[in-house]
């Protein structure tokens, strides 16, 4: 697994539960290492817990509350990584592929809620549409993750799951473990 990290920007509990929750179950279930989420939310970071509790990532999936994203970004910058945004007015994915094949990392992939900042739009290596029209922050972060790990991230599993999926066609299986 890459050391990826997703920057959830602007996260205004009664507007964005829902989102920024699919937020993180995105960035855990597509191969990142965690989220900072730009704002308070105890009963959110409660109820994404269970559910890592549950599917795994406990031992090292990180969900932190943080009082500004520009402090992450500047101390990813510190330490030499790569800062993407994810916004509908960059450069289409499709022609970056090249040199998202040779990013340093840590890398971390901001994603905006409500408008964002234009220090952010200045201050990262690279502004990244999937396609330049307006969609969601749920689908532009899936499709950016699946394009880092070329769809190998969907055959990833979790050592400390305790409920597991056994794939069928019809039906639904399940291996709890403790
Ligand atoms: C409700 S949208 C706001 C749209 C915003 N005006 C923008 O700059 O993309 C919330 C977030 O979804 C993401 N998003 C929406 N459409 C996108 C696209 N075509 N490409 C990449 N990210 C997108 C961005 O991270 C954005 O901050």
């Amino acid at each position: 697994m890459k050391d990826i990290y997703v920057l959830r920007l602007g996260h205004r509990p009664a507007r964005d539960k829902r989102v920024t929750t699919h937020v993180i179950l995105v960035a855990r279930a597509f191969g990142a290492k965690g989220v900072y989420i730009e704002g308070k939310d105890e009963k959110m970071i409660k109820s994404i817990s269970k559910v890592i509790d549950s599917w795994g990532g406990s031992s090292y999936f990180l969900v932190k509350e943080i009082e500004n994203g520009k402090n992450i970004v500047n101390e990813w910058k510190e330490k030499g990584g790569t800062v993407i945004h994810l916004t509908m007015y960059g450069i289409n994915i499709n022609d970056l592929q090249d040199k998202l094949d040779k990013i340093k990392y840590p890398l971390l992939i901001i994603a905006g809620a409500e408008k964002v900042e234009g220090w952010y739009y200045r201050n990262v290596d690279y502004n990244i549409a999937i396609g330049n029209q307006p969609h969601s922050e749920v689908a532009a972060l899936a499709i950016f993750l699946d394009r880092i790990y070329k769809g190998r991230e969907l055959y990833m599993e979790f050592g400390d799951a305790k409920i597991k999926i056994l794939p069928q066609n019809v039906g639904k299986k399940v291996i709890r473990n403790g």
